[in-house]
């Protein structure tokens, strides 16, 4: 993942390398998304029958390859010209679902129709919780048309985070770029910068109350992206969302937010089994899903690596960064002894602590 990272950077200029790659401030969350995998250890039992494991499982109704999809991620084609039509294709072709960023360069039509002529898949819409309630139900009601089955509502950014590269860069959407969800096209948005563009859409007042009982109404499954707390999967639950990903938003938003493998135990414990948690941040391996799916995960998100995939060769380079995680995952499966998903459980993790020995989970 490191190579295809840096193979990517080396098709992008500077300043789009960093818009994709940067978290905000100090870097601190960013970089403690990836780190904090590293104090697992992994409990592999041996002598169990691996010739054959099952990776798949099931999310969103649909039997995908395995607990992996691709979460929302904005202007996809400042990385290759498919852009999302690219990652669509090849999420459908390695049979995973995958998220519809608000911000995506293609049509939620177009994105869904790319995908389904490879094969099944489910797509989820992101949105934010808007200003314009009038054009957010737009997208809802197109999104449930060209049939997504559940929004994602991206609920940790009321403003955007700030983010140095993107002023020292004086980042803004190239030329040509039109954002057909948002129903704003490239002349439009080529005076803004790209912080000021961002906080004048989105809602800084909004609320719990204000959000999740209209939207509910809209007759589509209701996922709550960007929770870190015991206390705000529980608010989920009091009202009646249908599951939350545990998200910092990559480290884009506030810096100092712990890594969201760090809080996933956390999450799952206060969901009860009453709604889905999934989690994304820093998941770079086949491992890395392996960890997240022990510590009770439901499924894996990626942001990043599928921009890397994207810039190193469209479609293909996707395919190719989904062909590696997936062979790393089942790998991880088979050499620690777990013949399923849900074999993999707690059991299979340690931690270490200084000077320690190996602490059970
Ligand atoms: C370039 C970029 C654009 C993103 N755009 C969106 C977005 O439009 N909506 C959203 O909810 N999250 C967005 N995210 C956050 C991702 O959905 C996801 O939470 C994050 O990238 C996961 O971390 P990772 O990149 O370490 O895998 C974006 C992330 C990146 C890197
Ligand atoms: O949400 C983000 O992190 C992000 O960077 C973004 C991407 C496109 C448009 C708006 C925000």
């Amino acid at each position: 993942m490191d190579d295809l990272k840096a193979a990517a950077a080396e098709k992008m200029p500077n300043g789009v390398r960093d818009f994709y790659n940067s978290g905000s401030t100090d870097q601190i969350t960013v970089h403690e998304n990836q780190s904090a995998y590293l104090k697992y250890r992994l409990r592999p039992r041996v002598l169990v029958d691996v010739f054959k494991v099952d990776t798949t499982t099931v999310v969103f109704g649909r039997r995908i390859d395995f607990p992996l999809s691709i979460a929302p991620a904005g202007i996809q084609a400042m990385a290759h010209p498919d852009g999302e039509l690219a990652t669509s294709r090849a999420a459908a072709g390695r049979n995973i679902n995958m998220s519809i960023s608000s911000f995506s360069n293609y049509s939620v039509e177009d994105v869904r129709k790319a995908g389904l002529g490879v094969g099944p898949i489910e797509h989820t819409m992101q949105i934010y919780t808007m200003q314009d309630r009038q054009r957010q139900q737009r997208i809802i009601r197109r999104a449930r048309a060209a049939g997504c089955r559940a929004i994602f509502l991206t609920a940790d950014s009321p403003v955007l985070g700030i983010r140095y590269n993107e002023h020292r860069s004086d980042f803004r959407t190239p030329a040509g770029l039109d954002f057909p969800n948002l129903e704003l096209l490239s002349r439009d948005i080529l005076a803004n910068s790209h912080a000021d563009g961002f906080d004048g859409f989105n809602s800084a007042s909004h609320s719990w109350a204000k959000e999740i009982p209209w939207l509910r109404e809209m007759g589509m499954e209701i996922w709550v992206k960007g929770v870190l707390t015991s206390e705000d999967v529980l608010l989920a639950r009091e009202y009646g969302c249908d599951g939350v990903i545990v998200s910092n938003h990559g480290g884009r938003q506030l810096d100092g937010t712990p890594a969201t493998i760090d809080v996933l135990a956390e999450c799952v414990q206060a969901a009860g089994g009453q709604i889905r948690v999934h989690v994304d941040g820093g998941i770079r391996s086949g491992t890395d899903i392996f960890k997240a799916i022990a510590l009770g995960a439901e499924c894996c998100w990626i942001g990043r690596p599928t921009i890397w995939g994207l810039a190193y060769d469209g479609e293909a380079g996707v395919t190719l960064m989904l062909d590696m995680l997936y062979k790393e995952f089942q790998r991880c499966m088979q050499l620690c002894g777990c013949k399923t998903v849900a074999d993999i459980s707690k059991a299979a993790l340690g931690i270490v602590r200084k000077n320690g020995p190996l602490a059970r989970l």
